[in-house]
């Protein structure tokens, strides 16, 4: 059995103190506050741990794959901006990270905003075992499991909330235009104009995003790219390469916080070996 876990070396906010209200409101904090997101690394090897396999000792926001997801909040240190342990009923927080985009439009908006990037708890639970359950603690360290993640048709959900910027919907869908567009040429070649037209049209101007809106981008069974702004379906795409370019945004080789891509890895690790 593998055991799933958020050793996250700050303690989760535990939901029950947190109003919708707080987390709707998540405002900025100064820019430059060093505190991030560790994650402990456990280096022992796969098989020791597997046949080990008890809880030592209660871990706050701990979870085994085979019980559920615990939902447990997770704040973004740095932004204040707090995640909830679940999405979607089944999606478990894998880690939280900042990304800050200068948006060009008629004056050049400095935007910041706070992602979160989830997995289905059944799917990842799948994945790992089926992948890595059996390697050495070396193989597993020269594994790229979010290379992996990111071509299987593990469902995944990224989720955005604004931070600071006051933001339209057309300087989203140029962001998204400019960030995917970049993405899509870099694994598909330059003939992506379409797909690319496809997603970005999704953000049209009947949108609005006012403060505390919540992007939600899920990759779905058959590489479907599911769009939500607010719990607001606004459109779905078929593709392996859009679903590979936007999370190689956020998990991929240049991610855009990498300290978060590296909590992201060093938990997969750790969902293993623990
Ligand atoms: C309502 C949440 C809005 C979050 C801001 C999204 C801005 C577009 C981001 C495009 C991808 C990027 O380059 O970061």
């Amino acid at each position: 059995m593998v055991s799933f876990r958020f050793p996250f070396s700050i303690p989760p906010l535990p939901t029950g103190i947190i109003s919708p209200a707080t987390i709707a409101c998540s405002v900025v904090l100064t820019a430059g506050i060093s505190a991030g997101i560790s994650i402990s690394q456990n280096s022992t090897s796969v098989q020791n741990t597997l046949n080990s396999f008890v809880y030592k000792k209660p871990f706050f926001g701990s979870l085994s794959l085979s019980e559920g997801v615990a939902d447990v909040a997770v704040k973004e240190e740095k932004s204040g901006v707090v995640f909830p342990g679940v999405v979607d009923g089944n999606k478990g927080l894998l880690g939280v990270g900042l990304r800050r985009k200068v948006l060009f439009g008629l004056k050049n908006i400095d935007c910041l905003y706070a992602f979160g990037v989830y997995a289905d708890d059944s799917d990842i639970k799948n994945f790992l075992n089926e992948k890595y359950a059996t390697l050495s603690a070396t193989e597993l360290k020269n594994a790229d499991i979010t290379q992996d993640l990111m071509e299987s048709d593990v469902s995944v959900t990224v989720r955005l909330q604004i931070v600071y910027g006051k933001l339209s919907i057309r300087s989203v869908r140029n962001a998204f235009e400019d960030s995917v567009g970049t993405r899509l040429k870099k694994f598909g070649g330059s003939d992506n104009k379409e797909l690319l037209q496809k997603f970005t049209s999704q953000f049209s101007d009947e949108y609005k995003i006012p403060s505390g809106s919540i992007i939600n981008l899920s990759k779905e069974k058959g590489y479907v790219l599911r769009t939500t702004i607010d719990g607001k379906e606004v459109g779905s795409v078929q593709s392996q390469l859009l679903c590979r370019s936007i999370l190689d945004l956020y998990i991929g080789d240049e991610p855009f916080d990498s300290k978060a891509k590296e909590d992201i890895d060093n938990k997969l690790v750790s969902a293993i070996t623990k």
